[in-house]
């Protein structure tokens, strides 16, 4: 479990970034929303120790972030950054998933079975040799979630997981989302895409000026005036209201209901 007590953030001595979050999860996928600058990254940051608090604490599985370095944080809670491919620096995809492990120092045997899991588990197997920068970009995302999956972290913290992708490679990550929350993760996903809200998460975090403003089921969140927040409804939750159905939660679920009417 991940608590969050009274979290205060303070820049450089100024600016407040974080007032006073509260926050508790554990196997769920929670979708983390608010405008720019509210303090989405900052609150991110703080789970798997990259910041610390300037007040209040987080706990990660009974660790307090201050008394523990990333590295042991990072075994817990992976966070797999916006724009991966900044992140890869390996000749090869093997290399690439396989660095984290090894800095586990994890013995060679182990190191190449939590690689070719990890890819497994992002359908990227038989790319190994492959150069990360030679991937699409829905590979790249893939490739990204592997390295992190190879420390084998409980929580993971997605940042704009399907930003720019197309729908196709879009779909791709949200499948493997929901089968890494089935198997036991808990899924933090920071977005501005409300479609993705939508569909994928089943609890709602949304901050506001370093505040968190609501925390509830989708249902409710999308119940809120989000204009207020500079979000955008989901298309399918408007069409859907227009033409008096109920809600729905994909685009699936909108068709066999639309089917049952006619
Ligand atoms: N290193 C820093 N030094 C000073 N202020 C910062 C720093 N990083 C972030 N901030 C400020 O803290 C506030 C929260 O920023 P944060 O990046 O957490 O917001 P966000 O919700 O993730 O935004 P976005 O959706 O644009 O990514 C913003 O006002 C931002 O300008």
């Amino acid at each position: 479990m991940i608590e969050v007590r009274d979290l205060w953030h303070i820049y450089e001595g100024k600016k407040e970034a974080l007032r006073g979050v509260r926050l508790t999860f554990g196997n769920e996928i929670i979708a983390l929303v608010g405008p720019n600058g509210s303090g989405k990254t900052t609150l991110a940051k703080h789970l798997n120790g990259l910041l610390k608090p300037t007040k209040g604490e987080v706990i990660v599985d009974g660790m307090d972030t201050r008394k523990h370095s990333v590295a042991e944080l990072a075994r817990v809670v992976g966070y797999v950054f916006q724009n991966p491919e900044h992140m890869f620096f390996e000749e090869n995809v093997f290399r690439e998933v396989a660095f984290g492990p090894k800095n586990l120092g994890l013995s060679e045997e182990e190191i190449e079975e939590r690689v070719k899991w990890a890819l497994r588990e992002v359908n990227l197997e038989g790319y190994e040799d492959r150069s990360p920068y030679s991937l699409s970009g829905g590979e790249k995302q893939r490739l990204a979630i592997a390295c992190i999956l190879a420390m084998k972290p409980k929580y993971l913290i997605l940042d704009e997981p399907t930003t720019g992708l197309d729908e196709k490679n879009a779909e791709g990550i949200k499948k493997i989302i929901r089968k890494l929350y089935r198997e036991g993760h808990g899924i933090l996903l920071i977005t501005h895409e409300m479609d993705l809200v939508l569909e994928l998460a089943e609890r709602v975090v949304l901050l506001y000026q370093g505040k968190k403003v609501f925390d509830g089921d989708v249902k409710e969140f999308f119940e809120l005036d989000l204009r207020k927040y500079d979000l955008d409804r989901p298309r399918l939750l408007t069409i859907s209201e227009e033409i008096g159905l109920e809600f729905f939660r994909s685009v699936e679920e909108f068709v066999k209901a639309l089917e049952m009417r006619t």
